[in-house]
C-alpha cells in the first residue's frame, strides 16, 4: 500500500454508503460507540466463482462489553473480524469503531487502539517470546518498563513458557497463548480475538475469560471474540450467532436462555438454525434481526452501567472516552488534512524497528545469512575458476602419409631450425600447441572411425608428397595448379559437437601454421612474415590481444550474480512473511505497508551493498580481472543493478501468494535476463525484434555501462555510461511505484 490506512479513510468518507451523522450521533449519545456494522456485504472471487460470504450483516457491540461471535466453520466470522481490523474491505456496508468510521485517522485502527489475534500464528518463529513482545512494544512505542511488567504479568496469566524460548520451539497451544499475549500486550481499547482459546486447557480458559471480563468491566475495553466452545461464550455480554454470512440473532446470553427456554447456548443455536432452515422469506429474517438488535441494544445499555462505581470512576479518570471522541470529532478540516498527511508518511521509528527485525530474522537463520553473504562471492570465484581456461589433453589423430621408414622418411627433432624442405609435415606438427595430444594413425579411415567413436576430437592428415607439393606451390605462386593446391593442403576434420573445443582446435592449428611459416622463412633467410596471410590484427583499440573469456564475460556475470542474489533473497523473505500472516499482523499493529516495503528493501540493500563489495573484491582483487575504468563507478552501477533486483523481487513477492509461484516467477525473470541481456551472447547477434526487447530488460544498459567502464575505461561523460545509470534509476523508481500500487490494489480488492 502506498499510503496508509488513514489516507484510505478519505475514500471511505466519500462513500455514499457511509452511516449518516444522525446515526452516528444517536449511537454515540446512547452509548453505542463500540463497534457498529451495518448492511455488511462481502464476496470473494470474481465472475462465475464469485460467492457471498457476508450478507447484509448488522452487528452492534457496545463499548466496554464482550461480544461473543458464534457460528459454524466457514460462516464468515474471520471475514468480518478481518474487515473490522481493516485487513479487508467490505463490498458494501459500513463499519464504525469507537464512534468513528473505520479508517479515519482518529481511531488508531489499524494501530495501537486494536489488539488482534488472528487464527494463524502470525509470529516470527525465530524470535523468542521476549523478543516478540519487545518487537511489538517498539512498534507500539511502549516504554521498556511497561514492556517488562506486561511480559511478567502475561506470562503468569497465560502460563507462558520461559521468555527466552524461541516461538518455533513452542507447542501449538503455547504458540497460541504467545499470540494472545501479543494481542493483549499494549492494552488496546478494542480486542479482536479469533478463537483465542483453541488448544487451551479448561483452567487456563477460565483465567483468560476472567481477564477479558476484567478488561471490559474495569477498563471499559471492548472485546469481540469468536469461539468454537459455545458454552464459554456465556461470559460475554452479547452473543451474535452467525450462519451463512448473516447474523441470525444478537442478544445477551441471559435473554437468549430466557426467551428460548433452553438451558444451553448450544441448544439455542441449534434451535435458531432449525428455525432459519424453515424460514423462506427474507422479510421474516429482517424482522427477527431488527427485533433482536433492539433488545440487544437495551441489554448492552443496561450492562454498560453495570461496572462498580469505583471502577467506572477509575476508568473515567484515566481517559473519559466520550470526551476524547468529542474532541477529535471537532478537529478542524485543515488540522485533519495535516494529520492525514503526516500519518501517511512512513514513520522513521517503524522503519528502524522493521530493519532491526529483518536483521535479527536473517542472523537467526545462519545458513541463509551465510548464503546471502558469501554465495555471490563463491559464485564469482567459481566463474573465474571454471570458465575461460583453455582445454587441455585434446586428442587429435595424426595421419601422416609422408612417413615411410623404408625410404628414410621419418620425423626428427631438429627439423625446426634448418631451411631444408624435407618432412615439412613433421615440422608443422612440432609447432602445434601442447594442449593437443597427437595420436598417430595409419590411415584416414581408422582415424575417422576413432573420431566417430569419440576417442579423438579430430583428424589432421598430410598427403604422401606433402613437402614436395608445398614447395612447388610456393615456387609457382599465382600459377599453382589446382591439383597441387589440393595435395599441399593439411586436411583437418574436427568433431564440432562442442563449439568451444572446435574453436580452440581451430585457433591452435592456425597459430601453429603462422609459427611454422614464420620459422621456415626465417631459417631460409627470408622476411619471417612473408609466408603468412596478409590480414594482420594490430594492437586493439580497447582491451588487449587475446582478451580472456572471463574478462569479456565479467561485466555481465557481475551484474547477473548481484541482481539474482538480491532478487531471490528478498522474494523469499517477503512472500514467507505474507504467507505466515506476519504482514497482516504488522499492518493491524499500525505498520504501514510502505514501511514494511522500506524495511525489507532497506535491510536487503545493506546485504546487496555487502554482496556487491564481495563480488567485486573477488573479481577484481582476487582473480585480478582487469578494470581499466573508475572502480567507484563500477561499484555504483553494480549496486544499482542489485537494487533493481531488490525492487523486482518485491514486485514478484507482491504478486505471488506462495513461495512456489514466487520461485517460478524469479526463475522466469532471471533466464531471459541471462540470455537476452548480452551476458551470454552479444545483443547484436539476436534477431532485430529481440534486440528491441533486450533493450527493455533491466540489466541490458547496466551491463553495457559496466563493460564500457571496465574494458574501455570510459567515464560518466560517455553516453553509454550515463545512460546505464539513468536507465537503472528509471527502473528502480518504476518498479517501486508499480510494487506499491500492486500492494495497495491487492489489499483493497481482497
Ligand atoms: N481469501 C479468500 N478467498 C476466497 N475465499 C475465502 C477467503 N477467505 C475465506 N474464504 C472463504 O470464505 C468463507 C468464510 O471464511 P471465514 O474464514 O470467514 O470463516 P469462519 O467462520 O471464520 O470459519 P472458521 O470458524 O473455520 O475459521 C469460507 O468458505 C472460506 O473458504
Amino acid at each position: 500500500m502506498t499510503e496508509d490506512v488513514i489516507e484510505e479513510s478519505a475514500d471511505v468518507l466519500a462513500s455514499p454508503q457511509r452511516i449518516d451523522s444522525e446515526t452516528i450521533n444517536s449511537a454515540s449519545d446512547s452509548g453505542v460507540d463500540g463497534v457498529i456494522v451495518r448492511n455488511a456485504n462481502k464476496s470473494y472471487g470474481s465472475g462465475k466463482n464469485k460467492y457471498k460470504v457476508l450478507q447484509d450483516l448488522n452487528m452492534t457491540v457496545k463499548k466496554g462489553t464482550i461480544y461473543g461471535l458464534l457460528g459454524a466453520s466457514g460462516c464468515g466470522k474471520t471475514t468480518i473480524l478481518s474487515c473490522l481490523v481493516a485487513l479487508r474491505t467490505l463490498n458494501s456496508g459500513e463499519i464504525q469503531i469507537l464512534g468513528h468510521e473505520l479508517g479515519s485517522a482518529e481511531i488508531g485502527i489499524p494501530g495501537p487502539q486494536v489488539g488482534y489475534m488472528p487464527q494463524e500464528l502470525a509470529l516470527y518463529g525465530d524470535f523468542t517470546i521476549h523478543e516478540t513482545l519487545t518487537y511489538f512494544g517498539r512498534i507500539y512505542k511502549l516504554k521498556t518498563k511497561f514492556v517488562k511488567s506486561q511480559l511478567k504479568f502475561l506470562s503468569e496469566l497465560l502460563d507462558l513458557p520461559p521468555s527466552d524460548r524461541l516461538i518455533k520451539t513452542l507447542s501449538g497451544g503455547q504458540q497460541r497463548r504467545a499470540s494472545f499475549a501479543v494481542a493483549l500486550f499494549h492494552e488496546p481499547e478494542l480486542l479482536i480475538l479469533d478463537e483465542p482459546t483453541v488448544g487451551v486447557d479448561p483452567l487456563l480458559r477460565h483465567n483468560i475469560w476472567n481477564h477479558l471480563v476484567r478488561q471490559s468491566v474495569d477498563h471499559g475495553r471492548t472485546v469481540i471474540v469468536t469461539t468454537h466452545y459455545i458454552e464459554e461464550a456465556k461470559q460475554a455480554n452479547t452473543i451474535g450467532m452467525m450462519r451463512g454470512g448473516r447474523l441470525l440473532v444478537e442478544d445477551s446470553p441471559g435473554n437468549l436462555i430466557r426467551n428460548y427456554g433452553l438451558p444451553s447456548l448450544e441448544d439455542i443455536f441449534l434451535k435458531i438454525c432449525l428455525k432459519d432452515d424453515g424460514k423462506s422469506s427474507a422479510s421474516q429474517l429482517t424482522e427477527t434481526s431488527t427485533s433482536t438488535r433492539t433488545s440487544s441494544n437495551e441489554t448492552c445499555l443496561a450492562q454498560i452501567t453495570q461496572p462498580s462505581e469505583s471502577s467506572t470512576k477509575a476508568s473515567n479518570q484515566k481517559r473519559t472516552p466520550d470526551d476524547k471522541c468529542h474532541t477529535v470529532k471537532t478537529v478542524s478540516k485543515k488540522k485533519r488534512q495535516s494529520l492525514n498527511f503526516r500519518s501517511s508518511l512512513p514513520s522513521p521509528r517503524h522503519v528502524n524497528v522493521l530493519i532491526r527485525k529483518n536483521a535479527l530474522v536473517m542472523f537467526r537463520n545462519v545458513i541463509v545469512f551465510l548464503a546471502s553473504f558469501f554465495l555471490p562471492a563463491i559464485q564469482t570465484a567459481l566463474f573465474n575458476v571454471t570458465l575461460g581456461g583453455e582445454p587441455t589433453s585434446v586428442k587429435m589423430a595424426i595421419v601422416n602419409e609422408e612417413l615411410d621408414l623404408n625410404q628414410g622418411r621419418f620425423c626428427s627433432n631438429n627439423t625446426m631450425i634448418d631451411c631444408s624442405y624435407s618432412m615439412l609435415s613433421c615440422r608443422y606438427l612440432q609447432y602445434i600447441n601442447d594442449n593437443i595430444i597427437q595420436v598417430p594413425y595409419d590411415n584416414v579411415t581408422d582415424a575417422l572411425a576413432a573420431g566417430k567413436n569419440g576417442e579423438v576430437w579430430g583428424v589432421i592428415q598430410f598427403g604422401q608428397n606433402f613437402t614436395e607439393e608445398y614447395e612447388i606451390r610456393q615456387l609457382d605462386g599465382n600459377s599453382a595448379e589446382l591439383e597441387n593446391i589440393f595435395r599441399s593442403r593439411i586436411n583437418v576434420s574436427i568433431d564440432s559437437s562442442n563449439q568451444q573445443i572446435d574453436a580452440f582446435i581451430h585457433k591452435w592449428l592456425v597459430e601453429a601454421y603462422r609459427d611454422f611459416c614464420h620459422g621456415l622463412m626465417k631459417a631460409c633467410g627470408h622476411e619471417p612474415g612473408a609466408g603468412y596471410m596478409p590480414v594482420v590484427f594490430t594492437d586493439p583499440v580497447y582491451g588487449q590481444k587475446d582478451t580472456q573469456f572471463t574478462e569479456s564475460m565479467a561485466p555481465g556475470l557481475i551484474i547477473a550474480i548481484i541482481y539474482s542474489s538480491s532478487l531471490i533473497f528478498i522474494t523469499g523473505v517477503f512472500v514467507g512473511e505474507r504467507q505466515q500472516g506476519l504482514v497482516d499482523r504488522n499492518f493491524v499493529a499500525g505498520v504501514k505497508l510502505v514501511e514494511i516495503f522500506i524495511g525489507h528493501v532497506g535491510f536487503q540493500f545493506v546485504m546487496t551493498f555487502c554482496q556487491t563489495s564481495t563480488v567485486l573484491i573477488t573479481m577484481l582483487l582476487i582473480f585480478k580481472v582487469p578494470c581499466h575504468g573508475n572502480v567507484i563507478l563500477v561499484f555504483f552501477i553494480s549496486l544499482m543493478q542489485g537494487s533493481i533486483g531488490l525492487c523486482f523481487g518485491m514486485l514478484i513477492a507482491s504478486i505471488c501468494d506462495n513461495i512456489n509461484g514466487a520461485l517460478y516467477l524469479t526463475q522466469a525473470n532471471f533466464l531471459p535476463i541471462l540470455l537476452m541481456g548480452g551476458i551470454c551472447w552479444p545483443i547484436e547477434g539476436m534477431p532485430s525484434t529481440l534486440q528491441v526487447i533486450a533493450r527493455f530488460l533491466p540489466v541490458t544498459y547496466g551491463i553495457e555501462c559496466l563493460r564500457s567502464i571496465c574494458s574501455r575505461g570510459w567515464g560518466i561523460e560517455m553516453p553509454v555510461v550515463y545512460m546505464g545509470f539513468l536507465v537503472s534509476f528509471a527502473w528502480i523508481f518504476g518498479l517501486i511505484a508499480l510494487t506499491l500500487s500492486i500492494i495497495r490494489y491487492r489489499k483493497y480488492s481482497s
